[in-house]
């Protein structure tokens, strides 16, 4: 299958090294003129171009829309006139409905996705949009490459916005949490690099567990809550700084609320 990521940023190069990872796709990809991009062609041995006119020529069977959000509708509809209907367009651009998109892409079949990072490592979470009207041929295809990158949560349109702050924005925000823990951690004389692989094991081991076992967040935490022990006394001092409301907060505002 051919797929063409257009727009090769922060997501559209996870997105390109999770395909590339499964090795069963042929990768191309559009995007300005950048060192730091055709660096990454060479790396990782796909074909890259500048021009939609360019990817037309390639004849993908997947277009990925990468592109800062503000300009994908654009960017849609200069590929309008330049690629054939059999093309099915994915789009990661968030906040870009498939209603805007359908206008510029008349007989296209066009799918939204809220990815996340994690992509790169074929361990993402994958928000997925489907038109009601689309085949099923089109389905398996989609499916083919989305679940190549990690877990698919298919829903309908009216849910990917809040799908795309838990899954798509939540890296960031566990990011932060491991960071200051690696603060902690180094005030307390252990060194950067120790603390760095400590945190990750632990917050990988932490979802694998929630992940596998299905089990409430609140049930496994009072799993790790030994009676009069020290993890008690930290949960305290995280609920006596707001901890549980920032992070209800931190979904609310990149959600949209003011
Ligand atoms: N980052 C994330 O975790 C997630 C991002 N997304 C979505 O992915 C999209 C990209 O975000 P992100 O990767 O963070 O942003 P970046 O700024 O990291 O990447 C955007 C890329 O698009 C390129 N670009 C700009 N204009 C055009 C154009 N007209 N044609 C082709 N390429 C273009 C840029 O090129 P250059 O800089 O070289 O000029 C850059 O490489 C957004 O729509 C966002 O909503 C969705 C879910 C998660
Ligand atoms: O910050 C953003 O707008 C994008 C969408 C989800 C994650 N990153």
């Amino acid at each position: 299958m051919k797929i063409t990521v257009i727009g090769v940023g922060n997501m559209g190069s996870a997105i390109i090294k999770g395909l590339n990872n499964s090795a069963k796709f042929t990768i191309s990809a559009m995007n300005p003129v950048n060192p730091r991009v055709a660096k990454l062609a060479q790396e990782l041995n796909f074909h890259l171009v500048n021009t939609t006119a360019e990817v037309a020529s390639l004849k993908p069977d997947i277009i990925i829309l990468t592109t800062p959000a503000p300009v994908t509708v654009a960017v849609a509809k200069e590929l309008a006139t330049a690629i054939d209907n059999k093309a099915i367009i994915i789009s990661a651009a968030a906040g870009i409905s498939h209603q805007e998109l359908a206008k510029v892409l008349p007989n296209k079949t066009i799918a939204n996705i809220i990815p996340n990072t994690p992509v790169e490592v074929n361990a993402g979470t994958i928000g997925l949009a489907l038109p009601t009207d689309i085949t099923a041929e089109a389905t398996t295809t989609i499916l083919t490459v989305l679940n190549s990158l990690g877990d698919v949560i298919e829903l309908p349109e009216d849910k990917l916005d809040i799908i795309g702050v838990i899954g798509g924005c939540g890296p960031a925000f566990v990011d932060v949490m491991m960071d200051a823990m690696s603060d902690a951690a180094v005030k307390h004389g252990l060194d950067r690099q120790t603390a760095y692989q400590v945190v990750a094991s632990m917050v990988k081991g932490t979802g694998t567990l929630a992940y596998d076992s299905k089990l409430a967040p609140a049930l496994l935490r009072d799993q790790v809550t030994s009676p009069g022990g020290t993890t008690i006394k930290g949960v305290e001092a995280l609920e006596k700084h707001g901890f549980r409301y920032a992070i209800i907060d931190a979904v609310n505002k990149a959600n949209g609320e003011q």
